[in-house]
């Protein structure tokens, strides 16, 4: 069988740091995949200098991932059709808000037989006011079979090669299984797969609405005791949400990387965290201290409670949901973040 092309649809942080485990794995397993990894990079400019040429040629993204190198078989291409049309395994990669246009834009384009797998953290809405997953959003649009992979991640950690975990979530467990194991699995990034690939998902999703509460706490001072009681009452309204909404999750999965370990990294030391403890003494709308502090990456946390909050709304779930809504309500200035505990004893 011909190795099969890999294409990595995304260049940010958490893109630029898995290409460089996927790089070097496509030239480990040269039986199985192609060495030349595209890297599709939404381009700009950057000190003068086009992002794509800096990449290939000082292989480093000065701008997501400065001071970490990508192996020089990742190539960056700045048309997503060019990056993806010989590609039979398909990496999704980008902050989640712009999956649905990027989809778009392949409809036709891909390879018979080509599967995906999706990074993001992240969710998308439908057009009755619910939500949709991205593996399900990717699927629809084109069709083709999507895994997801998520853990406790932190890209930079990742891409200075400290020892971590993620897990991957297939419906194929043994075949696609094995594929993504050889793809994404190092020594220091060790990968375990799972069948219940939608609670994987949402456990990678939801966690980013916890680590805004973690942030805003941290933002009050409030201390340890309290952050780990919004962690604590945090993963109770996960697992909730998955029980109400995608039923039929395994208790097994909370304790893979993408649950519980995935949720204390994210609220120690995650972008969601950051930007929402500096909103709580910034005086100013989230998306600017955002823009201030990440430098063009992307907190999905906000956006994800804003996503949910609606379906909450419509099925009278409000009320069972009261830390998932408190960060819907603050990050959209309507509660003070002051008021985060208030909101989460049903008060505010
Ligand atoms: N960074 C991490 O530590 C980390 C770890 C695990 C998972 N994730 C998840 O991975 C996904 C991608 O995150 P990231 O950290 O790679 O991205 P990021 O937050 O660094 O976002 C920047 C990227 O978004 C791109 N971008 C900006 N505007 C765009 C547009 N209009 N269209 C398309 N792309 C645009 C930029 O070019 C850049 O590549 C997210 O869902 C995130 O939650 C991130
Ligand atoms: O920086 P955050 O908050 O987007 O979190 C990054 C990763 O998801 C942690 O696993």
């Amino acid at each position: 069988m011909a190795p099969k092309k890999v294409t990595i649809i995304g260049s940010g942080n958490w893109g630029s740091a898995i290409a460089r485990i996927v790089g070097h794995n496509a030239t480990t397993y040269k039986d199985i995949f192609d060495p030349t990894v595209n890297m599709w990079v939404f381009e700009e400019i950057v000190d003068g200098r086009k992002l794509s040429e800096i990449i290939n040629t000082q292989h480093e993204n000065v701008k997501y991932l400065p001071g970490r190198k990508l192996p020089e078989n990742v190539v960056a291409v700045t048309d997503v059709v060019e990056a993806s049309k010989e590609a039979d395994i398909l990496i999704f990669v980008v902050p989640h808000q712009h999956v649905g246009k990027i989809s778009q834009s392949l409809v036709g384009k891909l390879k018979d037989g080509a599967k995906a797998i999706s990074l993001i953290k992240g969710l998308s809405t439908n057009n009755s006011g619910g939500i949709k997953l991205i593996s399900e959003e990717i699927r629809e649009i084109l069709h083709i079979e999507v895994s997801v992979l998520m853990g406790a991640n932190l890209a930079h950690e990742v891409a200075d090669d400290h020892f971590c975990e993620a897990t991957i979530g297939t419906l194929n467990k043994v075949e696609d299984g094995e594929m993504w194991t050889k793809l994404f699995n190092t020594d220091n990034f060790r990968i375990n797969v799972v069948k219940d690939a939608n609670t994987v998902e949402l456990c990678g999703a939801l966690k980013n609405i916890v680590a805004c509460a973690a942030g805003f706490a941290d933002g009050l001072k409030l201390g340890d005791n309290t952050k780990a009681a919004l962690i604590r009452i945090g993963l109770i309204e996960m697992m909730k949400f998955v029980d109400t909404y995608y039923p039929g999750s395994h208790l097994e999965t909370y304790f893979e990387s993408c649950g519980v370990a995935d949720l204390v990294t994210t609220c120690y030391g995650g972008r969601n965290r950051k930007v929402c403890a500096a909103f709580v003494t910034a005086n100013k709308p989230l998306a600017e201290v955002e823009q201030e502090l990440l430098n063009g990456q992307s907190a999905q946390g906000p956006l994800t409670a804003e996503e949910i909050y609606p379906m909450l709304q419509s099925s009278k779930n409000l009320e069972k949901f009261p830390l998932f809504v408190a960060v819907h309500r603050i990050c959209k200035g309507e509660v003070s973040p002051d008021k985060l505990i208030d909101c989460i004893k049903g008060r505010c």
